[in-house]
């Protein structure tokens, strides 16, 4: 088997590499962070798709932020509302709740500032991640947002891995397969 995935996403190819999580799961892995080309590319690509009108972009720890910063950008936006993985010192009442994620095997938690939860009140959300795959980091999101008060309009990512591709309730660029 070879040892790479070539993505293709428009005119861009990626060589993921194929990492083995388990004795039954490979992914191939896309790391977003530091690609400026993709993460640029993918902004623009996504942002032609987006019709529906929404208030902010929420995102997550930590490969979505930097496409969460493109793509406010794109599409005029001023700000956007990162979820963390971790309580910081600085944080007003922090909303914390656990996660399910295939490519993290400890416990893991979103955290939303408190100051963020009153930001997005009474707003519309474009839930944003680089790769939706069993969903765990989106449904935590959705929740935090929902229990602060906000309404999620769509959920978006760059790609969608395995079942998630046959999603309807969610955009994407480009499937991603799993292997075994
Ligand atoms: N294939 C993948 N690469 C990087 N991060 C992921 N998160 C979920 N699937 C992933």
């Amino acid at each position: 088997m070879s040892e790479y995935y070539e993505l293709k996403l428009g005119e861009l190819t990626r060589k993921l590499p194929l990492i083995r999580l388990n004795p039954t799961l490979t992914i191939a892995s896309f790391v977003l962070l530091g690609d400026a080309e993709l993460t640029h590319y993918a902004a623009q690509k996504l942002s032609e798709q987006i019709t529906e009108p929404f208030d902010y972009i929420v995102t997550m720890e930590s490969k979505g932020v930097p496409l969460a910063q493109e793509l406010s950008y794109c599409m005029g936006k001023k700000r956007y509302i990162v979820l963390r993985k971790k309580v910081k010192d600085y944080m007003k009442n922090p909303r914390v709740l656990s996660v399910n994620a295939i490519t993290s095997s400890q416990d893991q938690v979103l955290v939303l500032d408190g100051e963020d939860a009153q930001i997005i009140a009474g707003k519309k959300i474009l839930l944003l991640d680089d790769v939706i795959s069993s969903g765990g980091s989106m449904i935590t999101a959705k929740k935090l947002v929902e229990d602060a008060g906000g309404q999620v309009i769509l959920q978006a990512a760059i790609l969608a891995e395995g079942e998630a591709s046959e999603r309807k309730d969610i955009l994407y660029l480009e499937r991603l397969p799993l292997f075994d």
